[in-house]
This record gives structure tokens, C-alpha cells and sequence, in this order.
């Protein structure tokens, strides 16, 4: 166990790389620094190598700034430190009180030793083979280094270890900090790629999703991982503060998250829900009780954290003790992104897939999508459970039932092939559906729930509710701005406004409240020609 060591002011005639205010000179510290990070000698080679500039967003701390970013929108991990003291400022940083990036640069490596990426713990790959480490060694460039020492220095970690996982986009560190008292936590270290990070993938993400609207910029490999990473630790924020297990998040500087293990004490990482070991005596009950248990982190996620996960899935959830926990949110969507009920239905689909294939009687997709957007009913426990309780007794047949068993596989066939439209612009074909209406088939749309929710239950009084409507049009955002303020408050993302809402005219509301019918869908969205979407074309 190795305190925390804190650097000190290098006197004017001390060479600032090898002196700090506790140890003094320190040889084998010297020898640690990297020779790629040896700046300090003039090298022409090497100084081209070694843009001064390009460290300057890692060594800009900017305590006096306005909270925003470069991008102009809230800088979520500066304000988030700010507001969390024991996490940002255990150790005043060392490094503002040099002058050049290069001094900054020197005084920081003398962390190099504390990052011993040899020590590994993953539990998903028993066999480390060296092309494995190899990979971890060349995800931690220069940049991501210097990030690290700093945090290093400032006690958010003390120590980062060995690669918990390797992947595409990411590699997930273990590390450890230690307390005033030198009590030793297990923490995570997320280190985006900056190099590999395919943005095709990510595409369907980030359009519509008005927390990137400023920043993106697809040319610049650097920024949109930087983004993608206030994306996840913006996310994790929600989620955690709204109670459903996750990481805790801790810091962020641009490409590097850190976050609370969940692990064991020993370093050791919960298990992906895929590899739990569910003992064989009693599987039958827990995957079932799992199974419930996700549908209620799913609604809540969507109902209080106003987000839909969009990569759930066995591998993105981690298990302990009966107790399932989200993991990797960087992809999760605002509920109102163009494509989340798009997102949210895969999200059904998988995990609903998995708990399928561990024997488990699950409802059909369409039943759980209605559970997780339906804006009235429980959003808390007990009350979640006992509302899916509620939906396995009125189902009329039992799964288990042959003949109902294929119905529910023709069922979720067609309720993945059926189009969702998540604005009244979107409804493609208005009449048709206007006639279905008509006809008394409303409740087959797949959207009933997002057009009722407009005019059943309304919960505001006629003055409430155009206070609403004015402020419709910016409630997500004013959200998010909020939620970069000083309070850390979390909970207005309970208040925000149904979907759909600052669609319908407001007259219109007003009478289809009176009258309790779904509302007429305006022919002025006709104007523009819409087209169906390529897979209700192919279906
Ligand atoms: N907070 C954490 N505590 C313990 N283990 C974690 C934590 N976060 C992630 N992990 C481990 O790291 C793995 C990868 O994490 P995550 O899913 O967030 O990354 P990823 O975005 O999927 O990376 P890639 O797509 O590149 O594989 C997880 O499956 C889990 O085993
Ligand atoms: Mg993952």
C-alpha cells in the first residue's frame, strides 16, 4: 500500500522533474520517466513529436471559467469535480504552478511507476497472452498518461493496474485510491480509444441527439471521443442519482472516465450477466426474479432518468448477489432522440431473448414496451414489481402453453417489424392509421401509448398546463443545463414532460381532454412527403 504522494513548487534553481516537496530528489523516480515523455531535452526530433499545444486541454483547469466546454455546451466534468471536492481536490494540483506544459509534463511523471498495466485482472480472458498486453500498452498514449498522472496526483487514484477488459472502442482499468484514513477503494479507469473509434457505428446515436449538436465535429477523432465520454459519464450522473444500481461516477478528463468498481475487494470484477454463476438449485427462481427486476431498471431508466440504455444487453450488465447492474451508457439516448423507442425495442428484444433462453417465461415485447413507456403507474419498488405481477396475471394464457408460446414468437415478429413513429411528423401514413382510429383499432398502433398519454390522465390543472407547453420546447434542454449546475440535482428529470406533448395544438389538446380521444393528427404533416423506413419496406 503506497500513500499518496503530493508534488511540490521545484524551486527556480531545481530541476523541477526530479524534485518534489516530500521525497526531494529521487533517482529511481527520475529513472521512471518514460523516455517519451523526457520533453525537457531540447530535441528537434522529438519536440515535433510533442506539440506543447496538444497538452494544453489536459493541463487547462480553468477554476475560473464559465462552466462550458469548447464545444459551448456545459462542461459536465469540470463542474462535476468542481462541485466534488473530495474528489477533485484532495491534493492542490501541483502542475498549475508551473509555468510551461513541459515543466507540467515532468513534474507529473514521476507517477509512471504507479501505472502497472502488468498487473491484470480479467476474468473474461483467463489466458493473458502478450498480444493482449501489447494492446493495453498502446491504448495509453502519451496524452492518456499525462491524464492519468494527473489524476494520480490530484488522489483520485493512486494506482492504475492491470486491463479488466480490452475492447474495440475502450479498455476499462483497475485501480485503487485510498482514503484520508488510507482505506483502499477498487475504482475503474474507461479509456476511450482515440485512435479506433468507428463513428460510423456510432452514427445512429449522436443524429437527433441534441447533446451533441454543438459539439460534433466527425473529422476530429479526438473530440467526439471526448464527447462520447461526457456522454457516458453524463449518463452514469442520471442513472446513479436516480438510485438503479450502476458505477458511481468520479471523474472525467476527456477520453479517461473513472468510476466506482463493482467488484470484489480484491480487484476482481462482477461477472457480465452472461457469465453469472446462478446456482442450478435455485436458477429457475432468480432468473425469473432477474428477469422482473430488469424490466423495472428499464422503466425507471426511461421514466425517472429519461434515457433508454440502446445497448442492453447480457454483455452490459454485471451481476452480484441477485443484484443486476447497468453498465456501458455511453450510447444511451435522451427518450426523446428521433430513434429511442427504436433503441428501446431492441433493448426488449435482446435481453428479453437472453431471459428466454434461461428458461424464463418472459412477456411479450409489446407487453413490456407498453410497461416501460406507460407515463402513469409505479416508478419506484415495490410498486414496479407489482405492476409486472400484475401483467403476467392478466395475460390470458400462460407462456408455458404451447400454442401460446407461438403466439408470442408471431407476436414479437410483428412488433419488431412494425414502424415507430416517435413524432406526429413521423406518422407516415395518417390517414390509414386516422381510419384505424376510427374504426376502434387505435390501440394496434404501436405509438397508442405516446398519443394517450397526451390526453389521459392529465395531471395539471388548464393554467399548469400551458406553462407547460411554452416550455416544452427546450425542457430537455433546460434539463440538461441544469443538471450542470452546482446542485447536482438529478431530479427534475421526474418532471419532465410526456412525449409528444409539444406536438399537439393547444386547443386541440384542450378538447381532446374534454372529450378523452386520442388527438386529430393535423393534415399540415402531410405537406412533406414521408417515406416509410427501409426495414417496414423489406417486411
Ligand atoms: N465500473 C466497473 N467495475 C468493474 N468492471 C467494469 C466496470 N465498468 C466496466 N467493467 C468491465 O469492463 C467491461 C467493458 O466495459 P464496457 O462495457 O463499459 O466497455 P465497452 O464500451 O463495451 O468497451 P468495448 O465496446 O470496447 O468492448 C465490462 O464488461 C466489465 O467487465
Ligand atoms: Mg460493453
Amino acid at each position: 500500500m503506497e500513500p499518496v504522494t503530493s508534488a511540490g513548487t521545484a524551486g527556480p534553481h531545481e530541476p523541477p522533474h526530479v524534485y518534489t516537496q516530500n521525497n526531494g530528489y529521487d533517482a529511481s523516480v527520475q529513472q521512471e520517466i518514460p523516455r517519451t515523455l523526457a520533453t525537457v531535452h531540447p530535441d528537434p526530433l522529438h519536440a515535433a513529436e510533442v506539440d506543447d499545444d496538444d497538452f494544453d486541454d489536459i493541463f487547462d483547469d480553468g477554476d475560473d471559467d464559465d462552466g462550458l466546454g469548447p464545444d459551448g455546451e456545459p462542461d459536465l466534468a469540470r463542474n462535476y469535480n468542481r462541485q466534488n471536492p473530495l474528489h477533485s481536490n484532495q491534493q492542490k494540483p501541483a502542475a498549475n504552478t508551473f509555468n510551461s506544459v513541459d515543466d507540467q509534463i515532468s513534474a507529473l511523471s514521476k507517477h509512471a511507476a504507479k501505472i502497472r498495466l502488468d498487473d491484470v485482472k480479467d476474468s473474461q480472458t483467463k489466458d493473458k497472452d502478450k498480444a493482449d498486453r501489447a494492446t493495453s500498452e498502446q491504448v495509453l498514449d502519451q496524452r492518456t498518461r499525462m491524464i492519468l498522472y494527473q489524476m494520480i496526483n490530484r488522489g483520485v487514484v493512486s494506482e492504475v493496474h492491470g486491463a479488466i477488459s480490452t475492447g474495440k472502442e475502450a479498455n476499462v482499468y483497475g485501480a485503487v485510491a485510498y482514503e484520508d484514513d488510507l482505506t483502499k477503494i477498487q475504482r475503474a479507469v474507461k479509456v476511450y480509444k482515440t485512435a479506433i473509434l468507428s463513428f460510423k457505428d456510432r452514427e445512429r446515436y449522436i443524429t437527433g441527439e441534441h447533446r451533441f449538436k454543438a459539439g460534433a465535429d466527425k473529422g476530429n477523432n479526438r473530440k467526439m471521443v471526448k464527447l462520447w465520454a461526457e456522454k457516458e459519464f453524463r449518463n452514469l450522473r442520471r442513472i446513479h442519482a436516480a438510485g438503479i444500481a450502476c458505477p458511481e461516477p468520479i471523474q472525467l478528463k476527456l477520453h479517461v472516465l473513472v468510476m466506482g468498481f463493482l467488484g470484489d475487494r480484491r480487484g476482481w470484477a462482477y461477472p457480465r450477466l452472461r457469465d453469472a454463476n446462478i446456482p442450478a438449485d435455485e436458477a429457475e427462481q432468480i432468473w425469473r426474479s432477474l428477469y422482473v427486476q430488469l424490466l423495472g431498471i428499464m422503466r425507471r431508466l426511461y421514466q425517472v432518468c429519461k434515457l433508454v440504455h440502446a445497448d442492453l444487453s447480457e454483455y452490459n450488465i454485471l451481476y452480484h448477489d441477485k443484484q443486476l447492474y447497468v453498465i456501458d451508457v455511453s450510447q444511451s439516448v435522451e427518450h426523446d432522440h428521433p430513434r429511442s423507442l427504436e433503441f428501446l425495442r431492441m433493448d426488449i428484444k435482446n435481453t428479453g431473448d437472453f431471459f428466454r433462453r434461461q428458461g424464463v417465461d418472459t412477456l411479450a415485447d409489446r407487453v413490456v414496451f407498453d410497461f416501460i413507456i406507460a407515463p402513469g403507474g409505479a416508478v419506484e419498488e415495490p410498486g414496479l414489481k407489482e405492476s409486472i405481477e400484475q401483467l403476467y396475471t392478466s395475460r390470458t394464457e400462460s407462456a408455458t402453453d404451447e400454442k401460446a408460446v407461438a403466439e408470442l414468437e408471431v407476436d414479437n415478429e410483428v412488433f419488431r417489424q412494425q414502424y415507430i413513429p416517435q413524432t406526429l411528423e413521423q406518422v407516415y401514413d395518417i390517414e390509414k392509421d386516422a381510419e384505424r382510429i376510427g374504426h376502434g383499432e387505435g390501440d394496434k398502433l404501436v405509438y397508442r401509448n405516446l398519443l394517450a398519454d397526451q390526453v389521459v390522465l392529465p395531471k395539471t390543472t388548464d393554467s399548469q398546463a400551458s406553462e407547460g407547453d411554452q416550455s416544452d420546447e427546450d425542457a430537455t434542454l433546460d434539463s440538461e443545463d441544469d443538471s450542470e449546475d452546482d446542485s447536482g440535482d438529478e431530479s427534475k428529470f421526474s418532471k419532465g414532460p410526456p412525449r409528444g406533448k409539444r406536438f399537439e395544438d393547444k386547443d386541440e389538446k384542450k378538447v381532446s381532454a374534454e372529450m378523452n380521444i386520442i388527438p386529430k393528427i393535423s393534415l399540415a404533416h402531410l405537406n412533406s412527403p414521408l417515406h416509410p423506413p427501409p426495414f417496414l419496406l423489406s417486411a
